[in-house]
């Protein structure tokens, strides 16, 4: 059992407090995904979990083993991170042998660990190579296959892919998927890429602030996101938070008396559209109609506020088009003063 326990834990650099009581349990062999904006802590948290970083307060379990007090390498756990830190003076092999040798297993288990992972990783024909004959994508592979073999309960990666060009990235986001899928390791990755984070992830934690806003199933991330923050933050454009609209007529809408509905969360591409007045549809003037292959994107005003609409690519809408939208009744989430998600 390698579920990962984080109750409380603060951290502090100075006066800053860069984490602010993070409690977080990763269930045994899941993937999470911490993501969320530059400088909102989520290196500091998995330099925490690995022991590079110690916290302020608090305590991390894996498993039945309280590891808050110990050193790195007995904490069980591997690293990833996004300069590779492959050794330039060894082969590939030696590169992957490496934490095997420092651990001291036998030379037959390192021998068959090294054929294995460099096989998983597509890099067999690269064993004698040095780190400077090989690819940015081949020593990324290389760090990966490096920490399989260590077999560790937990591994953790920090933007491994950040130094890949983008088809690279996208082609070793899937390999990775499907091998850490195979494995029984429980991952915890650090992105501030969403995409990457909603194709990898069996959960998201998406942080703001040094603080958890959601951790959720990244459909679950997307559909009902806890905050508005998580609305802005996911969805490419953001989720539109607009003042609730009469003519809507929100059957979903809650019934509650003590709780405003403050704005109502509705993705650009929950809205149905017509061009002719009809009842219960608003009026909005599209500004920017923008085609996107798979569908135009409108920008439009509404009311005071401006929203994104994504409707057909054939359909006939160009700038200053006016127009009649609704958004679908069972997709609109209601927000209250504090922007937190209210129960239906
Ligand atoms: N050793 C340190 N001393 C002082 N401040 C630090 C230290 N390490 C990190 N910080 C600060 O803590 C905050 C969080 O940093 P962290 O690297 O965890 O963020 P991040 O979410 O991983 O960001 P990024 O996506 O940019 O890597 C930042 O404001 C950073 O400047």
């Amino acid at each position: 059992m390698s579920a990962i326990q984080i109750s409380a834990v603060r951290k502090q650099f100075g006066k800053q407090e860069i984490l602010k009581s993070i409690d977080l349990e990763i269930r045994d062999k899941e993937f999470t995904v911490l993501l969320g904006p530059s400088g909102c802590g989520k290196s500091t948290l998995l330099r925490i979990i690995a022991g590079l970083e110690y916290e302020s307060s608090g305590s991390i379990r894996i498993g039945e083993r309280e590891i808050t007090s110990l050193a790195p390498r007995d904490r069980r756990i591997a690293m990833v991170f996004q300069n590779y830190a492959v050794f330039p003076h060894m082969t590939v092999a030696e590169n992957i042998a490496f934490g095997l040798r420092v651990r001291k297993d036998s030379e037959a288990h390192i021998q068959r660990k090294v054929k294995e992972t460099a096989a998983l990783m597509h890099i067999e024909d690269r064993l004698d190579h040095y780190s400077g004959q090989l690819s940015g994508g081949q020593r990324q592979r290389v760090a990966v296959a490096r920490a399989l073999a260590m077999e560790p309960e937990v591994l953790l990666m920090d933007e491994p892919l950040s130094n890949l060009d983008a088809l690279l990235r996208l082609e070793m986001r899937a390999e990775l998927k499907t091998i850490l899928a195979a494995s029984d390791t429980t991952t915890i990755y650090v992105t501030h890429d969403q995409v990457e984070a909603m194709s990898l992830a069996d959960r998201i934690a998406v942080m703001k602030g040094g603080q958890i806003e959601q951790y959720a199933p990244p459909s679950e991330i997307y559909h009902y996101p806890a905050t508005e923050f998580v609305g802005s933050f996911i969805g490419n454009p953001p989720m539109n938070f607009i003042p609730p609209d009469a003519r809507w007529n929100h059957p979903t809408r809650p019934e509650q008396s003590s709780q405003q509905v403050h704005k109502c969360g509705i993705r650009p591409e929950d809205f149905e559209v017509r061009f002719e007045p009809t009842e219960n549809f608003a009026p909005v003037r599209v500004l920017v109609s923008e085609l996107l292959g798979s569908h135009k994107q409108l920008t439009a005003r509404f009311g005071d506020e401006m929203i994104r609409v994504n409707v057909p690519s054939d359909l006939d809408v160009g700038n200053g088009s006016d127009i009649h939208i609704r958004p679908l009744a069972e997709k609109v989430r209601f927000y209250d003063h504090s922007g937190h998600l209210m129960s239906a």
